[in-house]
């Protein structure tokens, strides 16, 4: 559905060149929820506004919906821009319109009769969940309610992409999950294809099926949402894994056992979806003579399944320990040793 092939973007400034986006290649498939995470200045703005031509690329080519957009006509460019609609992380509402007349907005720019527009109006504030605030003005709403229209207004005009550009980043948690279901809602009865960026990996665990990890204008790593979790590659992946599957808390306990335990292991064992289920543990302690301690344990849910991590302390002989670490793999589980140290 869209195509990123070879995608460079500089800019020219009076302190030199800037390479926000540096080679980037990426497919992503017509219904799915792609995620683009990476840290400020990474290039993930960028890399969106480069999907609705809000910027052209210095070098590569774009595929949308088997357009090349990278070197159409402007007017074929205002077509393909229909089909792919974006939302914001400030919402860009018209604060002088209501929000009927707001969601209304790019009907109007189409030209679609004052009649039909009432109706898609009315059926669109029925679907972002906003009946009875039609005559509101955006000053009036909260939060959520105002990302709601923004929903709305970016669906007005049946696209078939969805761009979300950190449009949960001004919401406190309670309303990102609010924002997040109806995303996910949309994608499920409209087939409509999202592509978000964001820089919390809460939101890609919530709603994304695959996933790329920005740094410095390139992918550094990319894969199903499920697979990154259970094995982040690079660094920065790692740590934004780690934002979702480890406290604050936890490491001060590890840091207290390595106290306490000097000649044990602190094994991270990983788990993802069935073997969540599966009882490893019981099996362990039953199967070899060792002292086994839960350091800490933890499911998330992905939407491709669950993702679990706990951390045994283990102690007692160091080949019995190999042992039972070789067993837990063979139950494919993964496992990492954080050092002694
Ligand atoms: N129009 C521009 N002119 C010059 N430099 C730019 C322009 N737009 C972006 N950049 C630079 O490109 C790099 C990537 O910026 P970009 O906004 O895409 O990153 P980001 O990951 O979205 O970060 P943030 O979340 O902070 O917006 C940054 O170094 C930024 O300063």
């Amino acid at each position: 559905m869209i195509s990123l092939k070879d995608i460079s973007k500089k800019f020219s400034t009076k302190q030199g060149t800037i390479v926000a986006v540096d080679n980037v290649n990426l497919t992503i498939k017509q219904g799915e929820i792609f995620g683009i995470i990476g840290y400020s200045g990474a290039g993930k703005s960028t890399l969106i506004r480069l999907l609705n031509g809000l910027e052209k690329p210095t070098s590569g080519q774009i595929v949308v919906n088997d357009k090349e957009i990278t070197s159409i006509t402007e007017d074929k460019l205002r077509q393909v821009r229909q089909k792919v609609s974006m939302i914001f992380q400030h919402f860009n509402l018209l604060w002088s319109r209501t929000v009927a007349e707001n969601i209304a907005f790019p009907l109007e720019i189409a030209g679609v009769p004052k009649e039909q527009r009432a109706t898609r109006v009315k059926e669109l504030i029925e679907l972002v969940g906003l009946e009875g605030r039609g005559d509101y003005y955006p000053s009036q709403l909260s939060g959520g309610q105002k990302q709601r229209v923004g929903i709305a207004r970016a669906l007005a005009n049946r696209p078939e992409v969805l761009l979300c550009d950190e449009a949960t980043s001004a919401l406190d948690p309670e309303t990102t999950d609010s924002i997040l279901d109806l995303l996910i809602s949309i994608n499920e009865r409209l087939g409509l294809t999202i592509v978000l960026i964001t820089h919390e990996m809460q939101v890609i665990q919530k709603i994304c099926n695959r996933v790329a990890v920005m740094e410095n204008g390139q992918v550094v790593e990319e894969g199903d949402v499920l697979e990154v979790f259970q094995n982040p590659k690079q660094p920065i992946t790692k740590r934004f894994v780690s934002q979702v599957s480890e406290n604050a808390q936890a490491q001060q306990t590890i840091q207290n056992l390595r106290e306490l335990y000097p000649n044990g292991k602190l094994i991270k064992l990983v788990f993802v979806g069935d073997q969540t289920e599966q009882p490893i543990l019981s099996r362990l302690i039953k199967q070899f003579d060792l002292e086994v301690n839960i350091v800490q344990g933890n499911v998330s849910h992905t939407k491709s399944g669950a993702y679990g991590t706990l951390i045994l302390q283990i102690d007692g002989d160091a080949l019995a320990i190999d042992k039972a670490i070789l067993f837990i793999n063979e139950q494919k589980v993964h496992t990492e040793v954080i050092n002694n140290d």
